[in-house]
């Protein structure tokens, strides 16, 4: 058998889903369930798993911390794809359990801060504490000695640990969508398919007023649209950050390639992160002023002209 893929296990959790989404042709048995979001890159650094997929982020609490951190230490990883699932939560307990016994629940800290107003709203008098996933949390529950009276997980997780639904769709956001990354050792990077991302982290080299606007000036020079920036402190002391940024494209596009050079020239450190197909829908959003921007034939084109007016050429 070829080396299986890891998730964050177990069984039941909504990185389970991405990975279904993104690799559907897997057996069961090419699953690695693994405990936590540093087990998952521990087993690809090791070689245990060829690939394996985390949660990166969602839209209502943020970043994925563990598996930022993880990113951005550690031997490198390369994200080679990505999926954003809408992701919808449902209180599970074991039969028998009304709602109006529920004093301890528990689960993953994301899916906590996403249905905080419907735990503070239907119980208030309730202790929520922390599990390694939605569906370790599911498993935890299904002990009836566990002290845990329900869980909050995928619909999917309470069936598969005979847990039963006693709320449903109990998200404060009905709209809330989490992005899972698929991660592979260094290699060769996946093809372009002219609707890409590419993710690195920057690590500036002085702290002087404008030299976060000086990093970001070298994708708004090149026309290069943003999709996520976070800053991340570095641990080594306080007010020293790293740059997390997600930008379209391609790193063989001459624009990308250009602004990662520039960024390169001017910070102490970059870590590429990889570039990787889009996962999100590619819905046009219509604009009222549609605006032009540079083509990579412009990109080639201006280089042309550079070398020949290097070359003694006037245009
Ligand atoms: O715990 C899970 O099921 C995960 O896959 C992590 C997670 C937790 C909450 C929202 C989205 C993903």
């Amino acid at each position: 058998m070829s080396s299986p893929a890891a998730f964050l296990g177990p069984e039941g959790t909504f990185t389970d889903a991405a990975l279904y989404v993104l690799r559907p042709d897997l057996t069961s048995e090419q699953r690695l369930a693994c405990d936590g979001v540093e087990a998952v890159f521990e087993a690809v650094r090791s070689g245990a798993a060829a690939v394996g997929v985390v949660p990166l982020e969602n839209s209502v609490e943020g970043g994925v911390t563990a598996t930022t951190a993880e990113l951005l230490n550690g031997d490198p990883l390369l994200i080679t794809g990505e999926v954003t699932l809408d992701v919808r939560f449902s209180l599970v307990a074991r039969e028998g359990t009304h709602l109006a016994d529920v004093k301890h629940v528990v689960t993953h800290p994301h899916a906590q801060a996403q249905c905080r107003g419907w735990l503070g709203r239907t119980l208030p008098q309730a202790q929520t504490l922390p599990a390694a996933s939605t569906a370790a949390a599911a498993q935890i529950v299904a002990e009836p000695g566990s002290g845990y009276d329900a869980a909050i997980s995928a619909p999917i997780a309470g069936e598969r640990y005979g847990l039963r639904e006693l709320a449903t769709d109990i998200g404060d956001r009905s709209a809330a969508a989490t992005r899972f990354v698929l991660l592979s050792p260094p290699g060769p990077l996946p093809e372009p398919t002219g609707h890409d991302r590419t993710s690195l982290a920057a690590f500036l080299a002085d702290d002087h007023p404008g030299a976060l606007a000086e990093l970001l000036n070298q994708f708004s020079v090149r026309d290069v649209n943003l999709t996520r920036l976070e800053s991340r402190p570095t641990g080594d002391r306080l007010g020293n950050y790293c740059f997390v940024i997600d930008a379209e494209g391609h790193v063989v596009e001459s624009r990308l390639g250009e602004a990662l050079m520039g960024i390169r020239r001017s910070c102490r450190d970059v870590r590429f992160l990889g570039s990787y197909p889009r996962g999100d829908a590619s819905v046009e959003i219509p604009t009222l002023l549609p605006r032009r921007t540079a083509t990579d034939t412009d990109f080639h084109r201006a280089q042309e002209w550079l070398e020949r007016i290097r070359a003694g050429g006037v245009s």
